[in-house]
């Protein structure tokens, strides 16, 4: 009998042979470890990855949010480590400014870290940066101390992150942090690139050992365009202020046009495209039985009586509406937002006059409209970042987009 044509070994080799050269990117990657593409390029595998994933790697910014992730990763480990151990911070590292309000040595070095790194990477840019360092530079025994600090914790963390002192820069002498902190001085405006930030945000829940976070953001014409938030005390997933679990410690990122993103802050020590980290989405729940409230801590930073009054007429029910309201200091709110674990961010004003600073909401602007969601003052409307160090407006809201005109009805009946 004639032995069929399927079984010949020439067949057989043949097929073997198409089956391999088909998936020869697959077989040099098992053997190699790297990719070869088309071209004949040799790139790492992660580099491959992104270049196939949705998110092309010259998406808008990129260099931008490679640099801004860096620099918020450093200053997230600096400002981790003191958050570990708040008693020494609070007894010889804090500061009270002309507000009345505190500085700690944290806030100070992450400002000198991450001006350092936007300058070295992007010399012709501005940057509003919330702290100065005229305290630092005064001839008094406060300030040694406090400087002689910050010097010393700058350089742990980049010895810390040493992976990245090509991209980002060091800081070697006190001159040049008092120096790189002073680049934040730019006085905002509606044209050109200017940075925006806070080098921790929610000082206060610092210093109680609680949230805060490092934001930075990049507003091009008046407009947000990107923004990074480190939050190195934050849990994975926050149901309510007594139940929170999961990995401590996330960075939230967002890029105008192409989405808002979540990876964890401590996990890797170098920049994850965003291809690789987790895209992250608002909710859609308008149900006032299941809706969650995000606050600040601080009473004397929004209006906490006012805002149980706009919980009242959503229907929230006063037996459950402690359950449903979630506190958390800092911009650590948006980032909850925009992850889809809370629905509405209420700050109402506790003073007419109040204005609040642009470095306090870029980055979380950005994030929220970027996850499907919408920010505005008390009367709905967008915040305005192109008018100088200061919104012109008062309060903020956010909710998803399905509950945000509600909110700002209730918000409106209620004032
Ligand atoms: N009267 C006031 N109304 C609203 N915000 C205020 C305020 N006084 C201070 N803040 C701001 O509230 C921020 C913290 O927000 P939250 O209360 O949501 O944690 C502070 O940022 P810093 O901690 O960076 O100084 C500060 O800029
Ligand atoms: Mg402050
Ligand atoms: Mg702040
Ligand atoms: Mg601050």
């Amino acid at each position: 009998m004639r032995r069929s044509v399927f079984k010949s070994p020439v067949f057989l080799f043949s097929v073997v042979l198409i089956v391999v050269l088909l998936n020869l990117s697959r077989v040099t990657r098992y053997i190699t470890g790297k990719t070869i593409v088309p071209q004949g390029v040799v790139i790492p595998i992660s580099r491959f990855r992104t270049t196939m994933s949705t998110i092309p790697l010259d998406h808008p910014y990129y260099k931008e949010l490679e640099i801004a992730s860096l620099a918020v990763k450093r200053a997230s480990v600096l400002t981790k480590k003191l958050s570990d151990s708040i008693a020494t911070t609070q007894k010889s590292g804090t500061h009270t400014k002309d507000d009345k309000s505190p500085v700690t040595v944290g806030d100070y070095a992450a400002q000198a870290i991450v001006n350092h790194a936007i300058q070295l990477n992007f010399p012709g840019d501005e940057i509003v940066g919330e702290e100065d360092s005229d305290t630092l530079r005064e001839n008094t025994d406060e300030a040694k101390i406090l400087s002689a600090k910050i010097l010393e914790i700058i350089k742990e963390a980049e010895e810390e992150t040493s992976s990245y002192s090509d991209k980002v820069g060091s800081l070697t002498n006190l001159n040049d942090i008092f120096d790189s902190i002073d680049l934040g001085t730019s006085q905002g405006g509606s044209e050109g690139r200017i940075w925006a930030l806070d080098p921790i945000d929610g000082t206060k829940g610092f210093l109680r050992g609680d949230q805060f976070a490092v934001c930075l953001a990049l507003i091009e014409n008046g407009k947000v365009v990107l923004g990074v938030i480190g939050c190195p005390n934050l849990p994975e997933i926050i149901l309510s202020n007594e139940d929170q679990t999961g990995v401590i410690g996330g960075l939230y990122s967002a890029v105008k046009g192409v989405g808002a993103f979540y990876t964890p802050l401590f996990d890797s020590d170098e920049f994850i495209p965003l291809a690789d980290q987790e895209r992250i989405k608002m909710s859609t729940n308008t149900s006032p039985a299941s809706i969650k409230v995000v606050e600040g801590v601080e009473k004397g930073h929004s209006s906490h009586s006012t805002q149980s009054k706009i919980k009242d007429i959503l229907g929230l029910n006063r037996d459950t509406v402690h359950r449903q309201t979630i506190n958390l200091d800092s911009q650590v709110k948006y980032c909850v937002l925009a992850k889809g674990q809370a629905d509405i961010y209420l700050r109402l004003p506790v003073s007419d006059t109040y204005r609040e600073k642009i470095w306090d909401h870029a980055a979380g602007n950005v994030l929220v409209y970027e996850a499907g969601g919408k920010v505005g003052d008390i009367t709905g409307t967008p915040l305005d970042f192109g008018k100088g160090r200061y919104l012109q407006s008062k309060g903020v809201i956010a909710g998803n987009n399905e509950i945000f005109d509600t909110v700002i009805k209730a918000v409106k009946e209620v004032l």
